[in-house]
């Protein structure tokens, strides 16, 4: 079995030519971590060198490879300043000899770029958490699945990634090669996600570009195969995550989930805003936790209001996709890694999940 201490020493090996000193000891190897023979880890540079380290990341991961016991890496890297000396000047003053730098470079592709293979991108966004957005994912990726289209699921809530609980995934991601990893799957699902990479909660204490780094480099390293649709669980609200995604890649549109009470809904119209200003199509929104059937007298309750995200999204003149009740057996089957639509595909709670699926397979069918 890899040891931790053997991938530290083989990474040990591996020197900076620009710093002189080793990865480890410059302290560029973050979150590593060795779990049944797979080694991940991210290497953190500074942005003004980062278009320049890919060989180094390489470096790194073949070290790591080369560790007994070690069945596959996956070696992230991402662009950090260190506080206070990212506008440090050099310590060495170079000499402008004036001339201008006539070396080619790649041109970097403008504008939102298709994810090779994968037809339809579709963001599943809202404006504040906890409002059920990772359980809309998955439930309506395994609907999908179910009606014969090929699905993946990024799990892009890099703060709090949900999806492996949800589908029931354990296990770590192969890495058959440099910078190609396979994603896992369950449910007929296609699944990727950083908690796969990282132990649980350890992604909360990443600083933003760690974070956009592994974003970026989930979306450009996993080889999903042909998809017909890959549904990105975005996290909560209105920052890097969303603009990076719509700014660098292509997406269909985005589903924006919201319980119907007017503080979510206010963060949900901000969501629909920012969608908006990217050119980013907004699907519908979803009203989750619309109703609760009490098991005692049967009457549906509405402890979050009732209506406002269809009324919100009257006015907002999106469409609106449908309701889904508050129901315990919605909160278990997520939690013991089976969506409702797996578990209990016949319940009266995973009705509203199929008819949100089936509005989706339409409206993309109408976009070709
Ligand atoms: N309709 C529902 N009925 C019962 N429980 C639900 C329902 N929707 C979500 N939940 C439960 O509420 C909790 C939060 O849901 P979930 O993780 O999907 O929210 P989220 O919006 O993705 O949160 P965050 O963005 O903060 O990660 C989970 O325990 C989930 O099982």
């Amino acid at each position: 079995m890899a040891d931790i201490e053997a991938v530290r020493a083989a990474l040990s090996r591996i020197v900076d030519p620009a710093r002189g000193e080793d990865i480890l000891s410059a302290g560029m190897v973050k979150g590593l971590a060795v779990r049944d023979g797979a080694v991940s880890f991210v290497l953190e540079v500074d942005p003004a060198r980062a278009s320049g380290m890919e060989p180094l990341r390489k470096a790194a991961e073949a070290a790591a490879a080369s560790v007994e016991g070690v069945t596959g890496v996956s070696a992230i890297l991402t662009a950090h300043a260190p506080q206070g000396t990212a506008r440090q000047a050099p310590k060495m003053a170079v000499p402008d000899l004036g001339l201008k730098d006539f070396t080619p470079k790649p041109k970097a592709p403008e504008g939102p770029q298709p994810l090779p293979g994968v037809r339809h991108v579709v963001a599943i966004a809202s404006g504040k958490g906890g409002v059920g957005k990772s359980t809309v994912s998955s439930n309506l990726a395994v609907a999908l699945a179910a009606r014969g289209l090929r699905v993946g699921l990024l799990d892009a809530d890099v703060y709090g990634p949900s999806q492996p609980r949800m589908l029931g995934i354990t296990g770590r991601p192969s890495a058959p090669s440099p910078g190609v990893i396979l994603p896992l799957r369950n449910h007929g699902v296609a699944v990727m996600s950083l908690g796969f990479m990282v132990e649980e909660g350890e992604a909360l204490v990443w600083r933003g570009p760690m974070l956009m780094g592994a974003l970026q480099q989930m979306l450009a390293q996993v080889q999903w195969g042909t998809l017909d649709v890959l549904l990105i669980d975005l996290p909560p609200g209105t920052g890097d995550v969303q603009m990076t995604l719509c700014q660098k890649t292509e997406v269909a549109g985005a589903v924006i989930v919201s319980t119907p009470q007017d503080i979510a809904l206010i963060d949900a119209r901000k969501g629909i805003d920012m969608f908006n200003r990217m050119g980013t199509p907004i699907l519908g929104l979803v009203e989750n936790m619309a109703s609760f059937v009490c098991d005692g007298c049967g009457k549906a309750h509405h402890p979050f209001g009732h209506g406002g995200a269809r009324k919100e999204a009257e006015k907002l003149r999106v469409p609106f996709l449908g309701e889904i009740p508050l129901h315990l057996g919605i909160r278990v089957a997520g939690d013991a890694g089976a969506p409702i639509v797996a578990q209990k595909p016949e319940s009266e709670e995973a009705k509203a999940f199929w008819s949100i699926a089936d509005g989706l397979v339409a409206t993309l069918a109408a976009r070709g």
